[in-house]
């Protein structure tokens, strides 16, 4: 993957949240990479911090957040410092996100088909979106920088309430720490507020440019339908008097009688045609409304199109929230948990299409689920998660068939194998409580391997392979040498001999399309 381009960047993420109870500590310094047209899985049990590092991505967390590091590049641009108004431009048009109910994602009372052609049309206005284009630079430097100024006292005031909050220190080093911040802020302000008229002015007068060549893109426009209207009428005109001319000859009136027809068409097409070129028309957005729909196997589209979610399967309102997210022509697609709330074949279905998708669109895909049964087939990359840490990430191969964290081992044994019907073994144990994260590996408490040393350190990552990497003392040189159990050697390979066969019968089966 290395060679590959590199779509997003996450570096170093750490994210709290601020309770009447304290911080708590949800994300907790974790770092991936996404490429292009690869599917990253991101598995872990509920509370893991799955959810929040794809909303951070998103730049969808919740109020009482709090950023506390770290960094997440796309396209060269930190999203952590991004101004709403540019966040929601990438937000719209190139990550798109499903969740886990499709229901929660429609509105009841609106025609599945306006559902998708609505976000086509609002941000549809060529013209305007030509003309914030022209000075997209310079506007969106003026707002990061607004943006950077409020985020910058925001995090003063959070940094004062860890401190306030954090129980080991003494009063004085508290004050001091205080004191210190204030002065560190108020001179990254002081930097901050100093490049605001320069930046202000640079974007006025960028936006003022922008206009004046807008105003005379639309001046252009204009002159050439005119004359390609005109043509026309002079050809229709034409056409017209020589019908007249053919009185009394049938079959010449007749054939030019089609000839002012055709052209008619070719004019009202002409009109259209220009209209597109200053917004998406209704008749536009509904053309690629269907052709969505059919990329998401709808059957019968045309009809579907003026029904109500209702009247949709679980699985088909599924498939209609990707085609809803398909409009904007993402390059990156965060599914959260979206088969969780479907039966089995359904959910197989919905995993095939975000797979055929993923591939004829060459898009890159962030797959959040608790079941690492459900990526086994779909995933490129793996990276598992527990008490707001990756534990282990390595290709979807080396995580099913050569897992080495004891969390990874304990998540691929509560898999339930639908081959064997082997009983799903639950993880012992509660998760840790994240007002209070442990000390060393936070697994440690319901990991029956666990060394002495994961109570008290925090494991780095060892590496397995270049791609491959687990946070476990287990790998430390000096650790005793233990197996992989026997549950886990036993899956391992049955998944081999499965995934065979699962592979030789994919070649040789047509698609199937979900019925009603
Ligand atoms: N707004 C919030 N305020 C306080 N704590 C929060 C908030 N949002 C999430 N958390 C906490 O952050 C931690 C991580 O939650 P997250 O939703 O990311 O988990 P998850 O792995 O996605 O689980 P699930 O599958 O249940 O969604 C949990 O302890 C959760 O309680």
């Amino acid at each position: 993957m290395s060679n590959q381009e590199k779509v997003l960047e996450v570096k170093n993420l750490t994210v709290s949240f601020k309770t009447p109870n304290g911080l708590v500590r949800a994300v907790r310094d974790i770092s991936f990479d996404l490429y292009k047209g690869e599917t990253l899985a991101i598995v872990g049990e509920s509370g893991s911090g799955k959810s929040v590092t794809n909303r951070a991505i998103m730049g969808i967390l919740a109020g009482n957040a709090i950023i506390d590091d770290g960094e997440i590049n796309y396209r060269n641009q930190d999203l952590t410092k991004l101004s709403e108004a540019n966040f929601h431009k990438i937000r719209g048009n190139e990550i798109g996100m499903i969740f886990q109910d499709p229901l929660s994602s429609l509105n009841p009372i609106m025609k599945i088909g306006k559902q998708i052609t609505e976000a086509m049309l609002v941000n549809g206005n060529r013209v305007k979106n030509r003309f914030i284009d022209l000075f997209h630079n310079e506007y969106h430097d003026y707002l990061n920088l607004l943006t950077r100024i409020k985020l910058a006292k925001k995090d003063l005031k959070d940094k004062i309430y860890e401190i306030n909050v954090d129980k080991e220190m003494t009063k004085a080093d508290k004050r001091e720490k205080i004191v210190a911040y204030k002065a560190k802020s108020k001179a990254l302000l002081a930097d901050l507020k100093s490049q605001v008229p320069d930046v202000k002015r640079r974007y006025l007068a960028a936006k003022a440019t922008a206009k004046v060549q807008i105003k005379k893109e639309i001046v252009e426009v204009n002159q050439e339908k005119q004359k390609a209207v005109s043509n026309l009428n002079a050809e229709i005109a034409k056409k017209v008097s020589a019908l007249k001319d053919a009185q009394g000859n049938e079959a010449q009136q007749k054939r030019i009688n089609q000839e002012i027809r055709e052209l008619r068409v070719e004019l009202s097409n002409l009109n259209e045609a220009f209209r597109r070129r200053f917004k998406v028309t209704q008749k536009e957005a509904y053309e690629r409304a269907i052709q969505i729909m059919r990329e998401v196997n709808i059957p019968d589209p045309e009809k579907r199109f003026n029904q109500y979610p209702f009247q949709f399967s679980g699985g088909m309102r599924q498939r209609i929230v990707i085609a809803i997210a398909l409009t904007a022509n993402p390059k990156l697609l965060i599914c959260d948990e979206p088969t969780t709330a479907l039966d089995v074949t359904i959910q197989e279905q919905i995993l095939n299409q975000i797979k055929d998708i993923k591939k004829e669109r060459d898009l890159s895909v962030i797959f959040i689920t608790h079941d690492l049964g459900v990526v086994a087939n779909m995933a490129d990359r793996v990276a598992v998660m527990y008490a707001g840490k990756i534990v282990e990430y390595g290709t979807a191969d080396e995580i099913f068939y050569n897992p080495k964290h004891p969390y990874t081992w304990a998540l691929l044994s509560s898999v339930p194998d639908l081959d064997t019907k082997d009983k799903l073994v639950s993880i012992p144990g509660t998760p840790p409580d994240m007002l209070f994260p442990p000390k060393g590996d936070a697994f440690a408490e319901r990991n029956k391997y666990a060394l002495k040393i994961d109570f008290e350190e925090q494991p780095p990552f060892f590496k397995v392979s270049d791609t491959h990497y687990a946070a476990t003392w287990l790998l430390h040189p000096d650790a005793p040498k233990i197996p992989t159990p026997p549950i886990i050697q036993q899956r391992i390979e049955r998944y081999t001999k499965t995934t065979a066969a699962k592979l030789a019968e994919t070649e040789t089966k047509t698609k199937t399309v979900e019925g009603e």
